[in-house]
């Protein structure tokens, strides 16, 4: 059986902050139908490599982004950024609802992307897809920022799946939440992994080692006063947390393992 086609392909991308680079040459495939966990010290780029892929960080004044970034085959650094933006979708570490109706929350967008079908169908599918809509299908109307940070978090997720995003990007989306609400998104991520590309980034290793099929560990390389990111390790979960083939890798999961054992991590 072949191998399928990457989601994203990333080909020798490097990233600056005016002056400063902070990415440095990371290449890697990320495939369909998985759910992929970066990894990594504060600082070495994880999130910064996260809003390449739906270009996010083209609302940085003074960031440039070199190299090849394809979507599903397609030049994503060449494509309107809105298209972009609706395909690959992205939930943040605090839960960011607009400030209106938990019914507006997810109708905006659609408007915005000229959604020309059943608004309220959507809704409540995107809502079904959650969970969350035998909690608020009584309420649709009353604001979105009266429900809880989980239930924020889950409308947020219905918001860009309402959208028909191909790839879906998280960066930290659990941190926020107490532990009952982390344990419903987690098992949102779970299940939406058989229909969606999901690329988390996330200092929780037992989160990774619970969800992700693939795992890029990223580290930070002194040189002089510069301090760049890169792609250390990529591989399956496994190799990663049990087998790494890098020492840098093994070091910081042995170091992160210790101070917060799997088993013992929220
Ligand atoms: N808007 C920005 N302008 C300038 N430098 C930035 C900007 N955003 C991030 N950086 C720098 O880029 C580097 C990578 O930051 P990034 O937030 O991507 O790392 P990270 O691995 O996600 O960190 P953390 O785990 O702490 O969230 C850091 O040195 C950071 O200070």
């Amino acid at each position: 059986m072949s191998a399928p086609s990457p989601s994203l392909e990333v080909q020798n991308l490097s990233v600056f902050y005016g002056p400063e680079q902070v990415l440095v040459d990371v290449s890697l495939d990320i495939f369909p139908q998985q759910v992929t966990a970066l990894i990594g010290p504060s600082g070495c780029g994880k999130s910064t490599l996260l809003r390449c892929f739906n270009r996010l960080n083209d609302l940085i004044r003074g960031t440039r982004v070199v190299g090849n970034i394809k979507l599903f085959g397609q030049d994503i650094l060449t494509m309107p950024s809105i298209e972009v933006r609706r395909r690959v979708g992205m939930v943040f570490q605090r839960p960011n609802p607009f400030p209106k109706s938990i019914y507006e929350n997810i109708a905006l967008g659609l408007r915005a992307n000229g959604y020309q079908g059943d608004i309220d169908g959507c809704i409540e599918q995107s809502l079904t897809q959650v969970g969350l809509w035998d909690e608020v299908k009584n309420k649709l109307k009353q604001s979105a920022l009266n429900l809880s940070g989980g239930q924020q978090q889950r409308l947020c997720l219905a918001r860009t799946l309402a959208l028909q995003p191909e790839v879906i990007l998280m960066d930290e989306p659990c941190s926020a939440l107490d532990p009952v609400s982390t344990l419903r998104v987690e098992e949102l991520i779970d299940r939406l992994r058989q229909h969606y590309t999901i690329v988390m980034v996330t200092h929780n290793l037992q989160r990774a080692a619970r969800l992700a099929d693939m795992v890029g560990f990223m580290n930070v390389r002194q040189e002089g006063q510069h301090r760049l990111g890169e792609l250390v390790e990529y591989a399956p979960v496994t190799q990663v947390f049990i087998n790494p083939t890098v020492d840098a890798t093994r070091a910081y999961v042995n170091t992160e393992l210790a101070i917060a054992p799997l088993g013992q991590q929220n």
